[in-house]
C-alpha cells in the first residue's frame, strides 16, 4: 500500500530517506514551535532554511530530494515562495536570456525571490491591480509606482523581511496607453546589508490565525515610490516593449500570464492530500488506542474507532485522502502534458488545464480544511491540544482555501468552462478530455441508476455513470436557466450558487474517475487492490448516499490502522502525541504538557502582582 500511495518503490525509498534525515537532525526540531513568540519563530525559520540549504549542498541532493527535505521540515517560510512561485514565474514568463541571468542566481540562492501580485485592494480580480509600470524612453527604464494605498502589495510570502527580489505584477503603461497586467523582476533589498532600496517601503503584515502555523512566514506589504528598473526586467516572453516604447504581443494566449498560478494550484492538490492524510492518520491511530465505555459490565472498554458513528465520520476522510492523492498524481501528469504541448505552440488544452487545476485545488482544499477540523473533534478533548498536532495542521492548511485563488472564485471559473462546453455540445461539437462524458448527453439525461446495493458501488461502470449523469444534469440545468435570463452575464450572476454546485459535481466526477482508473492499473501486494476498491466505493458513495455505507465501513475497519501506516509518516513529520506510531499516547501527552512555558515555574509569573492581592483581599472580606 505504501507503494500505491507514493506512486513507486523509488518514491517510497527517497521519501523515507529524506524524512529520516530531517527527523534525526536536532536543528529541525518542531515540538515546541507553538510556544515560540513570533520573532523567535521567524528566526527559527531562518535557521532551518539556512541549515536545509547547507545540507542540500553538502549532500549533493537532487531536486527531488531537496524538495522532499523542505517538505518534511514542515515549516512554511520564504523558501516556499522562492522555489514554488518566483522560479516558476521566471521560467514561464521570462525569455531564454532572462532565465539564464536570473535563474542562475536563484538556483544558487544568491538572490531570494517572491511573487508579488496581490494588493491591499485586489486579490481575486487580477485585472483590477493598480500598481503601475510606466515606460520612460528617455532612460530606457520602467518607473514602478504604487499610486494609492490600495495599490500597496499585500500578502506576498517572504516579502516582509526576507526576499531580495520579486516578480512584481503591475499595469504596463507605454506611449500613454495602459496595456494591463504584466510581470517585472525587481530588486527590493540591498545584497550588502539587506536594507530596502530607495523608494521602497516594506514590512510584515502582522500575526496570522493560530499559534506557530503560518506565522513562520513573513507575508509582506510593499509600497513603491517611482522606483526605476531597466527595461529588460520586464518579463518578455509573452509581450515586449521595444527600445522606442512600442508594445508588441507575442502570438501566444494572454492567459499564459496566469501560468504560474496554474502550476502552483496543481501542487496544492498534492499538499491537500498530504495534509488530509496526516489528520486522518492521527485520528485513526488515536481511535485505535482511545477506549471509552465497556460493551458489557466489567468487560473491556471499547476502542472509539469501533463506534459506528466514529467510522461514518472518519472513513470518508480516509477514502478522500487516497482519492485526492491519486487525482493529484494524475493532475501532475496533466500539467506536464499541457506544458509540453505549449512548448510546441499547441494551446488547445490550456482551458481544460485551467479548469482542472482551479476546480481540484478548490474542492480538495475545502474538503481538507473541513476534515482536519472534524478530526480534532474525533479526537475529543486531546485533539484540541497543540500537542495533538491538529490545531497547527488546521491553521497552516486553512489559507489554502484562499491563496492561489479563493475557492468559490475558482469554482466559478470551472462553471464558466462548463457552460461553454454545454453550448458547444448543443452546436454539435464533440467535447474531449475531462468533459468527454458531456458528448453522451442523450443517454445521461435520461438513464436511471442501476445502483441498488453496497456491492453495486464497487462496480466502476455504475459509479461512473451516476457521477456523469449528476454532473451533466446539473450543468445542463444551469445552462437552460441562464438562457432564460435577460443577459448571459445576469443569468450567470443570478445562478452562481447553482453554478458552484455544478462545478463541484464535475470536479467530484474527475476525482472518482481517476480513482477508478488507478484501480485498473497493475497494483501489487496481497489485498491492496481490494482495500482500494472499498475506499473508492466509500469516497463515491459518501458524496451521494450516506445510508448504505455501514457495510463498507465494517470491511475497512480491520485494516484502518494499516491504511494510515501506508502514508509512511515519521513521528517527527506527523508531530502529534495522539498519532504516534507506537501508540504510547498518554505518556507522550503527559510529557508534552511539561514543555509548556507556563510550567517553567511552579508558581506563575503574575502571582505576586495580581493573584495574591486578589486572594488576600477576598480572604479579608470573608473575615469581616
Ligand atoms: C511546509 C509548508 C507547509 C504548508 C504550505 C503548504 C503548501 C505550500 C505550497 C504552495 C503554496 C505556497 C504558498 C502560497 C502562496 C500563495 C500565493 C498566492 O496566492 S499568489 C496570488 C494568487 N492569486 C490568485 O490566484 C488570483 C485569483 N484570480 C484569478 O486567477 C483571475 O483573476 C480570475 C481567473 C479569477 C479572473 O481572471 P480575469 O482575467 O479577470 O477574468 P476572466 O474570468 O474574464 O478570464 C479571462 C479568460 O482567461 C481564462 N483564464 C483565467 N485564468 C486562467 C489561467 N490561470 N489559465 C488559463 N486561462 C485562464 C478564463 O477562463 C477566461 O477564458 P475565456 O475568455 O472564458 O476563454
Ligand atoms: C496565507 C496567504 C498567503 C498568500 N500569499 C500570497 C503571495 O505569496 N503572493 C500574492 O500575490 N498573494 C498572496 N496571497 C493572497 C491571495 O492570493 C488572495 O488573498 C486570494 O487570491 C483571494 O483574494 P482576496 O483576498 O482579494 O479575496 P476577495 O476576492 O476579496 O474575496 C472575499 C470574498 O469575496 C468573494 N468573491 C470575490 N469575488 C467574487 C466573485 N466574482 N463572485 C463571487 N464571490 C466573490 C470570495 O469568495 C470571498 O468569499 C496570500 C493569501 C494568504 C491568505
Amino acid at each position: 500500500m505504501k507503494v500505491a500511495w507514493a506512486g513507486s518503490r523509488h518514491a517510497v525509498e527517497v521519501a523515507d530517506r529524506m524524512a529520516c534525515l530531517v527527523a534525526s537532525d536536532p536543528v529541525f526540531r518542531k515540538d515546541t514551535r507553538t510556544m515560540l513568540s513570533r520573532k523567535e519563530l521567524f528566526k527559527d525559520t531562518l535557521k532551518k532554511a539556512a541549515h536545509a540549504w547547507k545540507r542540500t549542498v553538502e549532500l549533493h541532493l537532487t531536486e527531488e530530494e531537496a524538495n522532499l527535505l523542505r517538505l518534511y521540515i514542515d515549516q512554511p517560510g520564504y523558501v516556499d515562495l522562492h522555489w514554488v512561485m518566483f522560479v516558476p514565474a521566471i521560467k514561464g514568463q521570462g525569455t531564454e536570456e532572462q532565465q539564464k541571468k536570473w535563474l542562475t542566481m536563484a538556483y544558487k540562492f544568491q538572490i531570494i525571490g517572491t511573487y508579488a501580485q496581490t494588493e491591499l485592494g485586489h486579490g481575486s480580480n487580477v485585472q483590477g491591480l493598480e500598481t503601475t509600470a510606466t515606460f520612460d524612453p528617455s532612460t530606457d527604464e520602467f518607473i514602478m509606482h504604487s499610486p494609492t494605498l490600495t495599490s500597496s502589495k499585500w500578502w506576498p510570502g517572504g516579502l516582509g523581511k526576507t526576499s531580495t527580489h520579486a516578480v512584481v505584477y503591475a499595469r504596463l503603461i507605454t506611449e500613454g496607453k495602459d496595456y494591463g497586467i504584466h510581470g517585472f523582476i525587481m530588486q527590493l533589498r540591498s545584497l550588502d546589508d539587506h536594507s530596502p532600496l530607495p523608494g521602497i517601503t516594506i514590512g510584515d503584515i502582522g500575526g496570522k490565525f493560530g499559534s506557530g502555523a503560518y506565522n513562520s512566514m513573513d507575508n509582506g506589504v510593499m509600497r513603491l515610490d517611482h522606483v526605476r528598473i531597466p527595461r529588460d526586467q520586464m518579463l518578455m516572453r509573452l509581450a515586449q516593449v521595444t527600445r522606442e516604447g512600442k508594445y508588441v504581443h507575442s502570438d501566444v494566449p494572454k492567459q499564459l500570464l496566469y501560468g504560474t498560478m496554474v502550476y502552483v494550484r496543481q501542487t496544492i492538490v498534492a499538499d491537500a492530500s498530504r495534509a488530509l492524510s496526516r489528520a486522518v492518520c492521527i485520528a485513526v491511530r488515536y481511535g485505535a488506542i482511545r477506549k471509552q465505555f465497556g460493551s458489557k459490565a466489567g468487560g473491556p472498554e471499547t476502542q472509539v474507532l469501533n463506534y459506528k458513528t466514529q467510522q461514518s465520520r472518519l472513513f470518508p476522510f480516509l477514502a478522500s485522502a487516497y482519492a485526492f492523492r491519486f487525482v493529484g498524481q494524475w493532475l501532475k501528469w496533466l500539467y506536464t502534458d499541457v506544458t509540453q504541448k505549449l512548448e510546441s505552440k499547441d494551446f488547445s488544452t490550456l482551458p481544460e488545464a485551467h479548469a482542472c487545476t482551479a476546480g481540484l485545488k478548490s474542492v480538495t482544499t475545502s474538503a481538507t480544511a473541513d476534515a482536519i477540523e472534524e478530526c480534532q473533534k474525533l479526537c475529543g478533548g486531546h485533539g484540541y491540544l497543540n500537542s495533538s498536532g491538529l490545531p497547527e495542521l488546521f491553521a497552516v492548511n486553512l489559507p489554502a482555501c484562499t491563496y492561489e485563488g479563493d475557492n468559490v472564485v475558482l469554482l466559478l471559473q470551472v462553471a464558466r468552462f462548463l457552460m461553454k462546453t454545454v453550448s458547444q455540445v448543443a452546436s454539435g461539437k464533440q467535447p474531449v478530455g475531462t468533459t468527454a462524458y458531456m458528448g453522451n448527453i442523450q443517454h445521461l439525461m435520461q438513464c436511471k441508476s442501476v445502483v441498488n446495493t453496497v456491492e453495486d458501488w464497487l462496480n466502476p461502470a455504475a459509479i461512473k455513470e451516476v457521477f456523469e449523469a449528476r454532473a451533466l444534469r446539473m450543468a445542463v440545468n444551469c445552462a437552460q436557466n441562464i438562457s432564460k435570463a435577460p443577459s448571459q452575464e445576469e443569468g450567470f450572476s443570478e445562478l452562481s450558487p447553482d453554478l458552484v454546485e455544478a462545478a463541484v459535481a464535475h470536479v467530484q466526477l474527475i476525482i472518482v474517475t481517476k480513482f477508478i482508473e488507478k484501480l485498473q492499473e497493475d497494483i501489487l501486494g496481497h489485498g491492496v487492490k481490494e482495500q482500494l476498491q472499498k475506499l473508492c466505493g466509500i469516497y463515491a458513495l459518501h458524496l451521494i448516499h450516506n445510508e448504505r455505507l455501514g457495510k463498507l465501513y465494517a470491511q475497512v475497519r480491520p485494516n484502518a490502522v494499516a491504511l494510515v501506516d501506508a502514508f509512511d509518516y515519521t513521528d517527527h513529520y506527523l508531530g502529534s502525541a495522539l498519532g504516534r506510531y507506537d501508540g504510547d499516547v498518554y505518556s507522550a501527552l503527559y510529557k508534552e504538557a511539561w514543555k509548556d512555558p507556563l510550567n517553567e515555574t511552579v508558581v506563575p509569573d503574575g502571582y505576586q502582582e495580581h493573584l495574591r492581592p486578589l486572594l488576600k483581599q477576598q480572604l479579608k472580606l470573608s473575615r469581616l
